[in-house]
């Protein structure tokens, strides 16, 4: 892999086999995901956006091309947030975010204590002892963030990680995912998302996918500079950005 990746996707493809028929759901695509690059993922319903986040986490393999992830102790060194939060309605707070440490078998006290950290940082340092059912969708998906970096992975997976919350709470915690990637010194975050202007306030790239089977569309730049603020959203540039991103997609998503 080229230094100063943490992605390199050659002529991936995937192709998903079931008794009726087979499904070419993804390529083949070329990608390089750069060290501490925040790229969103955006393109029409079942275009394979899914299938490529999952390919890099290891949990789905590649039928053709090659693809490489930073590595470490033999397996990719990422870890993933879902759209349904995907934490254990049986362990307090405390405990979801110290899961990936606990497995790692990080030492208790330590554990504990990055746990809390994280806790801190994503504002759940009043609900430790919570547990999930007594919580918001919104304070869900906090855990689940919070569980994901407490490793200190260096890849952030993303997938839909808001589309279960309502307008306003989606707006919140986007703000809050600025402030806590801007403030944690740049991890390499890739990002699934429909909402375009969270790809716009969020990434550094935005890649643009085609209708399934989902190629690369366009490789786009995210022209604002860093560190960005929430109010970005209302100025005219960034209204402007929005559009053009929709261009880009409208007629894959009309087709599709
Ligand atoms: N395990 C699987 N077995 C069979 N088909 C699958 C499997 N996983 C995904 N697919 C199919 O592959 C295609 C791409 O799915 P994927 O979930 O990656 O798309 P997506 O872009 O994430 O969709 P959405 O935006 O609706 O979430 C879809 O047609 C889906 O039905």
């Amino acid at each position: 892999m080229r230094s100063g990746n943490a992605v390199e996707a050659r002529a991936v493809e995937r192709v998903f086999h079931s008794r009726k028929r087979d499904i070419h759901a993804l390529g083949p695509v070329d990608l390089d995901v750069r060290d501490g690059e925040f790229v969103c993922v955006v393109g029409p319903s079942g275009c394979g956006k899914s299938t490529l986040l999952r390919m890099i986490a290891g949990l789905v393999t590649p039928s053709a091309g090659e693809l490489r992830v930073r590595v470490k102790d033999g397996r990719p060194d990422a870890a993933m947030v879902f759209q349904d939060y995907s934490i254990f309605p049986w362990k307090t707070v405390l405990a979801n975010i110290r899961l990936g440490l606990d497995l790692a078998k990080v030492e208790r006290r330590e554990a504990d204590r990055l746990a809390r950290s994280w806790a801190a940082k994503t504002g759940l340092s009043d609900f430790l002892d919570a547990y999930p059912a007594s919580l918001s969708g919104g304070m869900r998906q906090r855990v689940a963030i919070a569980r994901a970096l407490a490793p200190n992975p260096q890849i952030l997976l993303m997938d839909e990680p808001f589309a279960a919350l309502d307008a306003q709470l989606r707006q919140v915690l986007q703000d809050e995912l600025l402030e806590v990637w801007q403030a944690d010194g740049r991890r390499t975050v890739v990002l699934v998302t429909h909402s375009l202007e969270e790809a716009a306030l969020l990434g550094d790239r935005i890649l643009v996918m085609s209708n399934r089977p989902g190629r690369l569309l366009a490789d786009q730049e995210v022209p604002f500079e860093r560190p960005r603020r929430p109010e970005l959203r209302a100025t005219p540039e960034f209204v402007a950005f929005r559009e053009q991103l929709w261009h880009l997609l409208r007629d894959e998503v009309r087709s599709a």
